[in-house]
């Protein structure tokens, strides 16, 4: 049975942790505080605070700490550890030549799931390159879908599907707060709104073309629709979301330049 460790097991780790096992690996989680460790416990995964031996006894190396993180984590492993391991790391904007310089000899990867794992409905991109694709590629599938995306796609990615769940979540919010105020029930509300959302995407889905046609097609002239989209345009709500999206995606790109320049004064020495 092969060995996947897990270093930094918290809201994704644990997912991560979950896909491993449900892959048949053997899996090592770390962590910093006894709630982790007693959490990825209660999964069926050994639990340890020394990220050095959890790396040596592993095959496979999954990196779930927050960018930030990163280069005390790396500070603490050996270098030649990481030789021979496929190593695949889910930190936001981290880049794969920095994690290069920190895991020479290593296979690297760059995984960007999201949240909706817990429901195995992630939506992961990955990128880089090694004979360990496939095998990468299984492990996230058990969450979910998978996309193979060039490098440059993972900033952007990160802020639209990895940040997604939280931008939808806020604009389910903003619509249930709109019903509770025009007096629906916010059970009611909550509820029908989930079952429109899943109908919405499947819709669009089947319908192919650009979703402005589907808009069309519920907008009836002088009807109610037309009302709510004159009041979303009001306030600027399409610019919003493309604000969103892009200051989410400069923000992935600048924790990468971040990291990358801490790496290299710290961990390579150079200025
Ligand atoms: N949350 C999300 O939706 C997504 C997050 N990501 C990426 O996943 C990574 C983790 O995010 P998230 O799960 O939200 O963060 P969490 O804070 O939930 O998890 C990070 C974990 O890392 C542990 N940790 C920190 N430092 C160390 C260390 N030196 N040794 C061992 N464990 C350590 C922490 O342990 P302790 O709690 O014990 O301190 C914590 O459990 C980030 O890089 C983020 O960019 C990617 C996609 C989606
Ligand atoms: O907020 C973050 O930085 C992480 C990356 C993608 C989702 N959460």
């Amino acid at each position: 049975m092969e060995t996947l460790s897990v270093l930094g097991a918290g809201t994704i780790g644990s997912l991560l942790v979950k896909a491993g096992l449900s892959q048949g690996y053997r899996v090592v989680a770390t962590g910093r505080s006894e709630r982790t460790l007693l959490r990825v416990k209660g999964l069926g995964a050994e639990a340890i605070t020394d990220n050095a031996s959890a790396v040596m006894r592993s095959d496979l190396v999954m990196i779930s700490v927050k960018p930030q993180h990163f280069p005390e984590l790396a500070k603490s492993i050996p270098r030649e550890l990481w030789r021979g391991k496929t190593v695949i790391s889910v930190m936001a904007g981290v880049r794969l030549d920095t994690l290069r310089k920190v895991m020479g000899g290593a296979q690297v990867f760059r995984a960007m799931p999201n949240v909706n794992a817990v429901v195995n409905m992630s939506t992961t991109a990955i990128t880089g390159e090694g004979e360990a694709k496939e095998l990468v590629d299984s492990l996230f599938r058990s969450l979910g879908v998978t996309y193979w995306v060039s490098e440059d796609m993972m900033d952007v990615w990160t802020a639209l599907i990895g940040s997604g769940p939280a931008f939808i979540s806020e604009i389910v919010d903003g619509l249930v707060l709109g019903a509770v105020s025009s007096g629906m029930p916010r059970d009611l509300a909550y509820s029908s709104v989930l079952d429109m959302l899943k109908g919405t995407a499947e819709n669009l889905k089947n319908h192919k073309g650009h979703p402005v046609e589907v808009r069309d097609n519920v907008t009836t002239p002088a009807g109610t629709t037309i009302r709510g989209l004159k009041a979303m345009e009001e306030r600027g709500v399409k610019a919003a979301l493309i604000e969103t999206v892009e200051s989410s995606s400069r923000r992935a790109s600048e924790l990468g330049k971040l990291i990358d320049e801490r790496i290299r004064r710290e961990l390579i020495g150079e200025d």
